[in-house]
């Protein structure tokens, strides 16, 4: 049974993008730390007493890093949830895929357009909207399929 179900390319599919994307938001608390130590910026007093730096709550750059950090909080574990409610209402893998794929390639763009590399919108507009779109996709197939059994 878990052999069948592991070997579904769109179950396949939502393992790795999922990995991808969990590894996305590592990805941004280390570049958090990256900009709290080049900016000597931190938030504990332990922290800048260490790296002899100072306790600040409002520098634009590292705000902006927990912002897009933050922003990935509103929407990555949703995706994991109904990324994988999905999967149990039968889509084609060729379809369950690319939902993944955009979801993925959206949410690593918004990090970059937001935290790397700021960009004009609608820029990050576009880059939170497709994957937006995508989860709420996939929970209205979710309801629509099993509603009807209650
Ligand atoms: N919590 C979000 C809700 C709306 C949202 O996620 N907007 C996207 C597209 S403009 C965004 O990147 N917001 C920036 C942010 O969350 O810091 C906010 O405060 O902006």
């Amino acid at each position: 049974m878990v052999t069948i179900l592991l070997g579904d390319p769109a179950v396949q599919s939502y393992i790795v993008y999922s990995a991808v994307l969990g590894m996305k938001m590592f990805a941004v608390t280390f570049l958090t730390t990256k900009v709290r130590v080049s900016k000597k910026v931190f938030a504990n007093e332990e922290d800048a007493k260490s790296a002899k730096g100072k306790v600040k709550f409002d520098d634009q750059d590292v705000e902006r890093v927990r912002r897009a950090h933050l922003n990935d909080l509103e929407n990555i574990p949703a995706f994991w949830v109904l990324g994988a409610l999905y999967l149990t209402t039968g889509p084609s893998a060729f379809l369950a895929t690319t939902l993944f794929r955009l979801f993925a390639a959206g949410r690593i763009i918004h990090t970059i357009v937001y935290a790397v590399t700021p960009l004009p919108q609608p820029a990050r507009g576009l880059a939170f909207g497709v994957p937006m779109f995508i989860n709420i996709y996939m929970g209205f197939k979710v309801i629509q399929t099993y509603a009807s059994a209650l």
